[in-house]
């Protein structure tokens, strides 16, 4: 196998996980995963896809600008500059995107403060969080229509390797070294939205 067709099974075994869990409503969500560094190539789930399904159209390759490095009908992500700002600036190997109810809850109870912070919280750990009083902070930028607006406030909030950034009322996107690490930070992040909203409806009673 070469190195494109390994990254587009990984990609796409992620894709299936993810979709297993309902986290791609209404065609929603964009996953990348790095192929190359020179030149920089990724690939990025086509544009408008019903992402629970998986064909030969489910990606594309791109390059450093987002565009595609061959000639194809397909399109790619209309989100894909944010993907390209996470591999331009850190060394991560795949970045996933997802909009869940409990994402977008989160960003819209916490918009205003401009991030959620989660201290004391085991699945902090995932981000290499180990200290007892260790605080992730996860920021949360508005929902810019204008994508390469979007993309370059995105991009002031990647300063490692792994992160994550909600937009508010739109999703998440997270990045880490490979697709696991990814996936588990994405995992851990949802786990945590969760808890949160869990906890604040009991503690309203
Ligand atoms: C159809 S709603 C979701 C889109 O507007 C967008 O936010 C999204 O996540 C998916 O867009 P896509 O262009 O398919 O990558
Ligand atoms: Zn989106």
């Amino acid at each position: 196998m070469t190195t494109l067709q390994n990254k587009w099974e990984e990609l796409a075994n992620i894709k299936d996980e993810l979709a297993a869990r309902d986290w791609f409503m209404g065609t929603s969500g964009n996953l990348a995963i790095k192929v190359s560094d020179e030149p920089l190539q990724f690939l990025v789930t086509a544009s408008g896809k019903d992402k629970k399904k998986r064909t030969m159209e489910d990606f594309l390759p791109v390059d450093v600008s987002g565009h595609p490095v061959e000639k194809t009908d397909l399109k790619p992500s209309a989100e894909t500059l944010l993907h390209c700002a996470i591999y331009d600036k850190t060394s991560a190997g795949c970045s996933l995107h997802i909009h869940t109810v409990a994402n977008n809850v989160i960003s819209e109870i916490y918009g205003d403060d401009g991030k959620i912070d989660f201290q004391g919280q085991e699945l902090i750990k995932a981000f290499d969080l180990w200290e007892e009083d260790a605080l992730l902070s996860i920021p949360i930028i508005p929902n810019h229509a204008d994508i390469p607006n979007l993309a370059e406030e995105f991009r002031s909030h990647i300063h490692a390797d792994k992160g994550a950034v909600l937009i508010r009322n739109h999703g998440i996107t997270v990045w880490g070294k490979d697709g696991f690490e990814a996936k588990k930070l994405l995992e851990a992040c949802e786990f945590l939205f969760q808890y949160q909203l869990a906890l604040l409806q009991i503690k309203s009673k």
